[in-house]
């Protein structure tokens, strides 16, 4: 949805869910250090909270996500320490007009003329793990990650194992070295460690690393330094942070003098005069990126003069004075070394190509999908090609082009039969997908619903991934979602299986109990009905609000009874198509048996609209007193939200108060009329279990 035009209580859900969403990212990626979705998504989501911030500047949230730093490390083992000086992120540009407004910018801080010429120094930004390691008359005495920005990780132990971080400064005498200095950097491991490390894991059978970002955090940040120890880690300094003394006057002699003192810094560091100068380097660096030993993924351009660094400051959470400009997706060359056939859900015969393992913006790809057979015939693709992939703002790898498609060898044959039943494949008239003709005879087919039954947008039952799924299929335990709500009479023969024990057991048990009253979309999205995906499930029971009522619709639609059709229609999102799935899938006697089995096992409340699914809808509810975790604006917008009305005053009509610190009058006028009061963390939970 565009921002202008917005409304308010659309814009304070929108920060909600992207403040909850940015904060779950910054978990996993900053504080587990396994990430579940690409950096470039990531970034359009702290840009479209960005946008929205700059909209409604009143809906920002005071967990905004854009005042945030990297994760908090309550929940680490390793003991904590306060940043004397806060260690920063930085803000991104993802083009040349983004740096030349952000010279601009600089200039137009400083009160200088157009034409002044801002010296900025540029360097690569290697992808890593910012560490400050404090230097006392040159002896090194603590080495800290950065943390939340505030407060990070001691791993003074871990880094003494670390080559390039000397224990000791170099050069009294010559140099004079500060009595105290923060040297700030990167901790990062190079390419071909990571991948050998990598070998090593996996032949250990012990974790693999998604990139080497990762694999350099999770080496830091270990309780048992001698892990760390046999990690193949690296440092380079970027920066500084407290020091009794800054003995240069500009970012770039600093570095130099880091450098003297004996710890590495880029030797890609140079200082630009202009804009151009800048985006000359970055294109130079990026030309070489692929054949540098570290990963790197963009260029830091910093002011170089430091009294004008001091004079620009800080906002929010990265300074004025310097600009992170990042590449765009990475390409790499690799060899196909095998196509093989996946069946899904709705027998769908897709082609996956098996990959020399290349690192593609910063992920060891080995998997692409290659989506059909139009798709495979389209690149000319054949086993032992050559074939350049790319990640954009996608997780997903893509082949973009086959380097070799031109040598004279047989082209690939895409089978006309399902490698899991033998049934045969076809495609169905103006479609590009070829489908097992199998159905319910086809082992893959029903596995791959009853993974998507158990899927995170579906039935969402923790602890019953995909393997488990596989497992239980393989013994002959499921074999259709009811299954599933009677596995609990196979407790003993579960807890009798390796990896399983009775405590893991157990919580599984629960988790699928907790599902006996599922919500009603979300069991509908489960079933796997083609053409009916998480939203137009959610629309269909907004409409019927239980299932059997859905049901008999779809039925009669079938039948061909008039009003239906049109009831249906009639929902914003619903077309023909789907009209006649759901016709089709409530036509099929095995279907119904499935339905019917399940429905006697969950029985999903009705489904009752988003803003009047809370305990508060319909109310009126007034806010007073002092609020400390939001705004009044967005409480107003939350209550709104949740179908209540927000009131300025209370009166009989007044349902509920919520009261903060210093609520006065109004709470006594509360208790006159018999008005329940609450205060703001009871709030907060109404908005929470409201979803
Ligand atoms: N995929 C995800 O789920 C996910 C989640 C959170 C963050 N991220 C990614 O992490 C990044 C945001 O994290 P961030 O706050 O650490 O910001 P950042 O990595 O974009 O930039 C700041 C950091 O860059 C590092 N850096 C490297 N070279 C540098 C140099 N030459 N000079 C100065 N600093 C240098 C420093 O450690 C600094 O803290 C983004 O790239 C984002 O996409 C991804
Ligand atoms: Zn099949």
């Amino acid at each position: 949805m565009s921002v202008e035009g917005m409304s308010e209580a659309d814009a304070a859900n929108e920060l909600m869910r992207l403040a909850r969403t940015i904060a779950k990212h910054n978990r996993l990626y900053h504080a587990e250090d396994a990430p579940e979705i690409p950096d470039a998504e990531y970034d359009a989501l702290v840009r479209r909270n960005a946008e929205l911030e700059a909209a409604f500047p009143h809906l920002i949230r005071p967990d905004s996500p854009s005042a945030l730093v990297g994760h908090e490390v309550a929940a680490s083992p390793l003991s904590k320490v306060r940043h004397e000086v806060r260690m920063m992120s930085l803000d991104n540009a993802f083009s040349d007009e983004e740096v030349e407004e952000f010279v601009a910018r600089v200039r137009r801080f400083l009160n200088l003329p157009a034409d002044a010429e801002v010296a900025m120094t540029a360097e690569d930004k290697i992808d890593g793990l910012s560490c400050s390691l404090r230097y006392e008359n040159g002896k090194l005495v603590r080495a800290a990650t950065r943390g939340d920005g505030q407060v990070g990780e001691d791993v003074t132990a871990n880094v003494a194992h670390i080559a390039d971080i000397p224990q000791e400064l170099k050069g009294e005498g010559l140099f004079d070295v500060p009595a105290m200095f923060e040297i700030r950097g990167e901790v990062y491991m190079a390419k071909a460690d990571f991948l050998s490390l990598n070998e090593r894991q996996a032949e250990a059978g012990d974790k693999v690393f998604a990139n080497p970002r990762n694999a350099a955090a999770g080496s830091l940040r270990q309780k048992d330094a001698s892990v760390t120890a046999a990690r193949p880690l690296r440092f380079l300094a970027h920066g500084w942070g407290a020091a009794s003394e800054v003995p240069a006057a500009t970012q770039f002699e600093m570095m130099r003098k880091i450098a003297a003192w004996g710890v590495p810094v880029s030797p890609l560091l140079v200082r630009c005069s202009s804009s151009v100068d800048m985006i000359a380097h970055y294109r130079a660096i990026q030309q070489a990126r692929a054949d540098l030993p570290y990963d790197i993924d963009g260029v830091v351009y910093k002011v170089d003069r430091l009294d004008w660094q001091e004079r620009l400051g800080f906002v929010a959470k990265a300074p004025r004075w310097g600009m992170a400009h990042k590449f765009p997706a990475e390409r790499a060359e690799t060899t196909l070394e095998a196509i093989d056939i996946q069946v899904g859900r709705t027998g769908k015969l897709t082609p996956v190509g098996r990959l020399k393992p290349v690192l593609v913006g910063g992920v060891t790809v080995t998997n692409v999908t290659l989506h059909n057979r139009d798709e495979i015939a389209r690149l000319g693709l054949r086993v032992g090609d050559r074939v350049v992939l790319q990640r954009a703002g996608d997780v997903i790898p893509q082949v973009v082009e086959n380097l070799t498609r031109d040598e004279p060898r047989e082209a690939y044959h895409f089978p006309d039969h399902c490698p899991e039943c033998q049934s045969e494949a076809v495609n169905e008239e103006g479609e590009v997908d070829v489908r097992c003709t199998g159905g319910l005879i086809c082992p893959a087919q029903r596995v791959e619903r009853l993974k998507h039954f158990v899927s995170r947008a579906a039935l969402d039952i923790e602890g019953l991934g995909e393997k488990t799924i596989v497992e239980f299929f393989g013994l002959g335990w499921l074999e259709s979602p009811a299954d599933i709500f009677r596995l609990r009479k196979r407790r003993s023969d579960i807890v009798g299986r390796e990896g399983w024990k009775d405590k893991s057991v157990g919580n599984l048990l629960a988790a699928i109990e907790a599902k006996r009253t599922p919500d009603a979309a979300r069991l509908l999205f489960g079933l796997g009905i083609r053409h009916v995906g998480a939203v137009t499930a959610r629309d269909l029971l907004k409409r019927f609000v239980t299932l059997p009522v859905l049901r008999e619709a779809a039925q009669k639609a079938r039948e061909g009874d008039s009003d239906a059709v049109a009831d249906l229609l009639s929902i914003d999102g619903v077309g023909p198509v789907v009209v006649e799935a759901l016709g089709d899938f409530f036509h099929e006697h095995h279907n119904i048996e499935v339905w019917d089995d399940l429905l006697s096992e969950v029985s999903p409340p009705d489904y009752v609209v988003e803003t009047r699914a809370s305990a508060v809808a319909g109310k009126t509810v007034v806010f007073t007193g002092k609020l400390e975790t939001m705004s009044r604006d967005e409480a107003k917008a939350q209550a709104e939200s949740l179908g209540a009305r927000a009131a300025g005053s209370v009166s009989p009509k007044t349902d509920l108060i919520v009261a903060g610190p210093g609520a006065g009058s109004k709470l006594k006028k509360a208790a006159e009329l018999g008005i329940e009061v609450i205060d703001e963390a009871a709030w907060a939970e109404i908005v929470r279990s409201a979803g």
